[in-house]
């Protein structure tokens, strides 16, 4: 993204470095909710469009919700090096495609990931600058179990095997910038919404303000 900043006697061009914004949390928490609203409030936000080997839900569109793939041919993206991330979660296979990562910060835009704390950590180790990561709580786990039931888009042994595991990816709360609690989704996605405009504001994502502040000092 660029923004044209200056007065008469020229323009200076600030850019800003593309963010990657990643939403983690138990299954059910909301993140693909607030996801949703997001990316509809902000435009040069693009969701990451993960590949998986778990069946398609109801609803679900390919190339929209998941590039739905095999295990052999997700082995084959993985053998030829296609995946900026990937994890096993809940016994099927996700990935993060390198590729499309890649084209959407290359035109100036920020991305945003809805994957697991497994694949948060492997792109901190890849881009920590560029990375901004926030977990989402649910409000109890008694509201966590009955946001999976009223989703209604998974087998009572699904939800319930994402039931146990819930503890498990909740542990790794600690590990993320900002912890947000689902309790009311417009207050959450404004909450999410003001991370990333405090985040695109950083010095560091701010290219050329140097210049920017010299020309204002020296009288443009
Ligand atoms: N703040 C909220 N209050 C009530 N219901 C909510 C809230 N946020 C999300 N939900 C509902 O909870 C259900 C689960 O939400 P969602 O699918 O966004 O979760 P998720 O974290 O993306 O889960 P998964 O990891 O399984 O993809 C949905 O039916 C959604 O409408
Ligand atoms: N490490 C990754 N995790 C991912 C990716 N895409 C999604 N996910 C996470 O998987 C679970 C289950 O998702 P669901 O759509 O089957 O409910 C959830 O925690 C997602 O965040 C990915 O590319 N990499």
């Amino acid at each position: 993204m660029t923004e044209t900043a200056g007065s008469e006697g020229g323009f200076i061009e600030v850019h800003r470095r593309g963010l990657m914004l990643v939403l983690s949390s138990p299954s059910g928490a909301g993140k693909t909710t607030i996801s949703r609203r997001l990316l509809s409030l902000e435009p040069s936000l693009t969701l990451s469009v993960s590949a998986t080997t778990r069946p398609k839900r109801r609803g679900e569109v390919a190339g929209v919700d998941y590039h739905f793939v095999d295990p052999t041919e997700f082995n084959l993206m993985i053998n030829r090096g296609e995946f900026l991330e990937y994890a096993k979660v809940f016994d099927n296979y996700y990935g993060t495609p390198r590729k499309a990562v890649e084209e959407i910060l290359g035109r100036g835009s920020d991305v945003l990931f809805d994957i697991d704390w497994q694949g948060t950590q492997q792109l901190a180790q890849a881009a920590r600058d560029d990375l901004v990561s926030v977990f989402i709580l649910p409000p109890s786990t008694r509201e966590l179990e009955q946001r999976l039931r009223a989703r209604a888009q998974d087998s009572a042994e699904v939800v319930a095997h994402r039931m146990s595991k819930a503890a498990d990816e909740m542990s790794h709360w600690a590990e993320y910038d900002y912890i947000i609690i689902n309790e009311n989704i417009d207050l959450s996605v404004a909450r999410v919404q003001a991370i990333l405009t405090a985040e695109r504001l950083k010095r560091q994502r701010q290219i050329g303000l140097a210049q920017f502040v010299k020309g204002l000092r020296d009288g443009q």
